[in-house]
C-alpha cells in the first residue's frame, strides 16, 4: 500500500500501476481493489447512504476504470442514470457472448411471491448466469464495474447475459425487490436490496431492442460495448426506474446485466 501511494504521489497513472500490479502476478481484481483503495474512499457497510454511481463532479467526459478509458454519453439527476461507451472491447462482447452461449436456458426472473425461480411471461429471452469471476473476462469486466460505479466487487451479484430473438422483449419492471411481495425477506438475505443496474450491450442490434424507461420517454439504443447504468436508493417508484426491453424487430440482441446489492452478495 506504501508502494502504492507513493507511485501515485509520484504522479504514476493508475492504470499504469494497475499493469504493473497484474504483470507482476496480482490477480486483476485484487490489484484493481489496491488502487481503489488508495485513490478512492470506498464505501462501507456501514455507511448507509453511500450509492453506486460513476463520479461526475467535475463533468469528465472519460473515466479511468484501471485498464481502459469509458466515456460519458449521457448522464441524468432524475433519474440517477449514466450512457458509458467503451466498457468492453469487441472481442470481449464476443467472447462473453462465446462462454454464455452454451450454459442459456430459458430465462428465468426471481418471483418475490415464492423466492423461488420461476419461468416468467413477461421475459421472453434466453439467458444464464455467470459466478464473480468466473471467467478471465468476466473478472476483468467486475473489476471494471467496481470502479466506474465506486462500488465493491463483492456487492455485485453474478453476470447476467440475456439473449432475445425477434419479437423477445423484457415488459416493463422495477429491478429492486418489492418490499411489499411475501418473498423478498428471503432475496434480501442475500446482500440487502439491489442499489443499482448496469445493462451492458454485447452486440449491435439492427432495430429495436432499447432499453426503455417509459415514465421519463427515454429510449437507449442498443450499441456493441456500451452500456447505460441507472441507480435507486429507494425501492420506490418515485426513483423513475421502471424499464423495459423493448421488443427486438430485426437481428438478435445480447446484453449482460450486473445488479448490486447494498451488501456483499454471497
Ligand atoms: O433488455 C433490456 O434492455 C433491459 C434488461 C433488464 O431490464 C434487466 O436485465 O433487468
Ligand atoms: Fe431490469
Amino acid at each position: 500500500m506504501h508502494w502504492l501511494q507513493a507511485q501515485l504521489a509520484a504522479g504514476h497513472a493508475p492504470s499504469t500501476l494497475q499493469h504493473s500490479l497484474v504483470k507482476a502476478g496480482w490477480a486483476p481484481h485484487i490489484a484493481q481493489a489496491a488502487i481503489l483503495a488508495c485513490t478512492q474512499p470506498m464505501p462501507t457497510s456501514v455507511d448507509h447512504s453511500a450509492q453506486p454511481g460513476p463520479d461526475l463532479q467535475h463533468s469528465p467526459n472519460e473515466i479511468d476504470v484501471g485498464d481502459r478509458r469509458v466515456s460519458v454519453l449521457l448522464s441524468l439527476q432524475t433519474p440517477r442514470m449514466a450512457l458509458f461507451a467503451n466498457l468492453l472491447s469487441d472481442a470481449e462482447c464476443d467472447q462473453l457472448i462465446a462462454d454464455a452461449r452454451p450454459a442459456l436456458a430459458r430465462s428465468k426472473t426471481v418471483a418475490t411471491n415464492s423466492s423461488a425461480e420461476a419461468i416468467n411471461p413477461d421475459r421472453t429471452s434466453h439467458g444464464m448466469f455467470y459466478t464473480r469471476g468466473q471467467t478471465p473476462v468476466v473478472e476483468r469486466l467486475e473489476a471494471r464495474i467496481a470502479q466506474l460505479l465506486r462500488w465493491p466487487v463483492e456487492n455485485g451479484e453474478g453476470l447476467q447475459v440475456l439473449n432475445y430473438h425477434p419479437g423477445a422483449q423484457y415488459k416493463p419492471h422495477h429491478d429492486y425487490f418489492n418490499p411489499h411481495e411475501g418473498g423478498t425477506d428471503a432475496l434480501l438475505r442475500r446482500g440487502g436490496q439491489r442499489v443499482g443496474t448496469l445493462v451492458i450491450y454485447l452486440n449491435d442490434v439492427p432495430a429495436g431492442g432499447c432499453t426503455f424507461f417509459p415514465e421519463t420517454q427515454l429510449r437507449i439504443h442498443p450499441r456493441k460495448g456500451h452500456a447505460v447504468f441507472f441507480g435507486y436508493p429507494r425501492p420506490d417508484v418515485s426513483t423513475l426506474t421502471l424499464h423495459a426491453g423493448d421488443p427486438v424487430i430485426a437481428g438478435e440482441k445480447w446484453i449482460a446485466t450486473k445488479w448490486l446489492r447494498a451488501r456483499e452478495f454471497r
